[in-house]
C-alpha cells in the first residue's frame, strides 16, 4: 500500500501552520506556501505535488508561466489514511451526507463506494469525471481537491452490517446546550469535499451526488470556507468568524503520540476500521451581535489568548506555553477558570485530544439581519469518547465561549483507513 507522504514535512524548516508539499519526482520537499508567502492552515501537511494532469493540462503552445502553483498541488488518493484529515486547510470544502434510498443495502452501497472512490481518485489527480463530465473544472488542476468518506451509525442496519457497527458510532450524549437541528445531523454516509478552488470543490460535490445515482439521496448539506493560500505575507494559523487565531494547540503529526490519538490502530477494532479515524461534525452558529459588542480585552479573557496573535494572555507568542498558575496584581487568574483554551486542554480533561479541521460558514443573514454564520467544527479522533464527548462535557458546564455560540447540527462518522492501489474505501467493511 502507498502511503501518502508522511507530515514529518512540517519541521522546524516549516513554521506551525504551515502547509507543505512533497515533489516526488525531485525526491525533495518543497513549501507552496512558503514560496507564496502565506498559509491558513491548522500546521498540518500534505500533498503530493504534480503537475496537472488529465484535462487540467493546456495544449503545450498554449503553456504560459502558471500565476501560482496553487492549482497544480496535489493530494493523493491511495494511502494508509484517508484523504482530508492531516491534509492543511483548504479554502473551500462541502460536507454532505446521504441516506441510502429505500431499498438499497449492502450490495447498493458497495457499488456506490466503488463508484465514489474512483471519482475521488479520478478528481483528485485532476483529470475528469469518468462518465459525463460537466467541465465545471475543467482549466483548472486538482487545488489540493481531497474527498474523504465515512459511514454513520445508521448504515449497519440499513446494509445488514450491524456486528460491524463500531461501539464508537454510539450516539453521541445530549449535551445541555445543545439546539440540534435533526434533519441537519447525521446519516448513513459522509462525505467531506476540500479544494483550494470553489470550482474544483463544487464539480467534486455535484459528481459525486450524481454518482449516487438511486442508491443515495443528499440528507443535508453544508459549504464552508478558510482563507486563501496567499492571502497573508506569512505562514499563519487560521482565524475563524470570531477574529481568532484558531488552530494552534492542535496535536501536531510530528508528536509521538498523534497517530494513537487521531487513528485507529492497525490491530484495532473493528478490523475493517484499521487506520481509520472517528469525525464529529457539529455546526456551531456564532451569535457574532453579541460577540462583537465586547472590547477586544473581554474577547480575550474568554478564550484566554491574545486576539491579534494568539498567545496565550500569560505572555509571550503563539507557541508559548499558557501559565494557568500566573496571577495578576490583585490576585486574579490571568487566564480566566472557564476561558475556552484553558479548559480544552488535555491536561483538564484526562488526555482527551482530537484533531480540528474546521471550515467557516456563512448561510446569509436571518429576516432580523441576524448573521447566520459560524463554524463547521470537524474533529478527528481515534475514539469520540477519548476526543470530543469529554471536552464537550466539560465546555457544557462551563465555557466562557458558550454565550456566543450555538451548536445547531450533529454528526458523527467512522472514517475507515486509505483505500490502497485497486481497492475502494470502505472494502473491506462491505466485502469483509
Ligand atoms: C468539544 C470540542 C471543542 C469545541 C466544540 C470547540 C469550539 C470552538 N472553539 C473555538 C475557538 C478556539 N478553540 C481553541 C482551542 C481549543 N478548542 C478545543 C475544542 C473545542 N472547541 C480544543 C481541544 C482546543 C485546544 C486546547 C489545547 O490543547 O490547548 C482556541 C485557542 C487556539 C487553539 O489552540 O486553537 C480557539 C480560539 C470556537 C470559535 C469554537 C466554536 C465556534
Ligand atoms: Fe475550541
Amino acid at each position: 500500500m502507498a502511503d501518502q507522504p508522511t507530515p514529518e514535512a512540517t519541521t522546524e524548516k516549516n513554521p506551525p501552520g504551515e502547509a507543505v508539499s512533497q515533489k516526488p519526482s525531485s525526491g525533495g520537499v518543497f513549501s507552496r506556501r512558503r514560496l507564496l508567502g502565506t498559509a491558513g492552515a491548522t500546521g498540518l501537511a500534505l500533498g503530493a505535488a504534480g503537475g496537472a494532469a488529465g484535462y487540467a493540462a493546456a495544449p503545450a503552445a498554449d503553456k504560459a508561466a502558471p500565476l501560482t502553483s496553487l492549482g497544480t498541488d496535489t493530494v493523493m488518493f491511495h494511502g494508509k489514511h484517508q484523504p482530508g484529515i492531516t491534509t492543511a486547510l483548504q479554502a473551500r470544502g462541502h460536507l454532505v451526507a446521504f441516506d441510502l434510498a429505500a431499498g438499497a443495502g449492502r450490495k447498493e452501497a458497495a457499488a456506490l463506494l466503488r463508484r465514489w472512490s474512483t471519482t475521488a481518485q479520478r478528481l483528485m489527480a485532476g483529470e475528469a469525471a469518468a462518465q459525463d463530465d460537466t467541465d465545471v473544472a475543467r482549466d483548472a488542476g486538482p487545488s489540493s481537491l481531497t474527498v474523504t468518506f465515512g459511514f454513520g451509525n445508521s448504515f449497519f442496519a440499513r446494509t445488514g452490517l450491524e456486528k460491524q457497527r463500531p461501539v464508537a458510532l454510539d450516539p453521541l450524549p445530549d449535551f445541555s446546550s445543545d439546539h440540534l437541528d435533526k434533519a441537519r445531523s447525521n446519516g448513513d454516509l459522509w462525505v467531506q469535499i476540500g479544494a483550494d478552488d470553489a470550482l474544483v470543490a463544487f464539480h467534486a460535490l455535484r459528481t459525486l451526488q450524481k454518482d449516487a445515482g438511486s442508491a443515495a439521496r443528499v440528507r443535508w448539506q453544508m459549504n464552508g470556507f478558510n482563507r486563501s493560500p496567499g492571502a497573508t505575507t506569512q505562514p499563519m494559523t487560521a482565524r475563524n468568524l470570531m477574529g481568532q487565531i484558531d488552530g494552534t494547540r492542535n496535536p501536531k503529526p510530528s508528536e509521538s503520540d498523534f497517530d494513537r490519538r487521531i487513528f485507529v490502530p492497525a490491530a484495532g477494532d473493528p478490523a475493517w476500521m484499521a487506520n481509520g479515524s472517528y469525525a464529529v461534525v457539529r455546526r456551531i452558529r456564532m451569535l457574532l451581535d453579541d460577540w462583537e459588542k465586547l472590547s477586544v480585552k473581554a474577547q480575550e479573557d474568554v478564550v484566554g489568548r491574545k486576539k491579534s496573535t494568539g498567545a496565550p494572555l500569560t505572555g509571550g507568542t503563539e507557541t508559548t506555553a499558557m501559565n494557568l498558575d500566573k496571577t495578576d496584581a490583585d490576585g486574579n487568574l490571568v487566564v480566566p477558570l472557564n476561558a475556552h483554551a484553558r479548559i480544552t486542554r488535555p491536561d483538564q480533561n484526562g488526555g482527551a485530544a482530537m484533531l480540528r479541521r474546521p471550515f467557516s460558514f456563512h448561510d446569509g443573514f436571518d429576516t432580523d439581519g441576524v448573521p447566520d454564520a459560524g463554524l463547521l467544527f470537524v474533529c478527528w479522533q481515534a475514539d469520540p469518547l477519548r476526543g470530543f464527548v469529554p471536552v464537550q462535557r466539560k465546555l457544557d458546564r462551563g465555557d466562557a465561549l458558550s454565550t456566543f455560540i450555538r451548536h445547531e447540527a450533529s454528526g458523527l462518522f467512522a472514517v475507515p483507513g486509505g483505500a490502497a492501489e485497486g481497492e475502494y474505501v470502505g472494502q473491506r467493511l462491505l466485502e469483509g
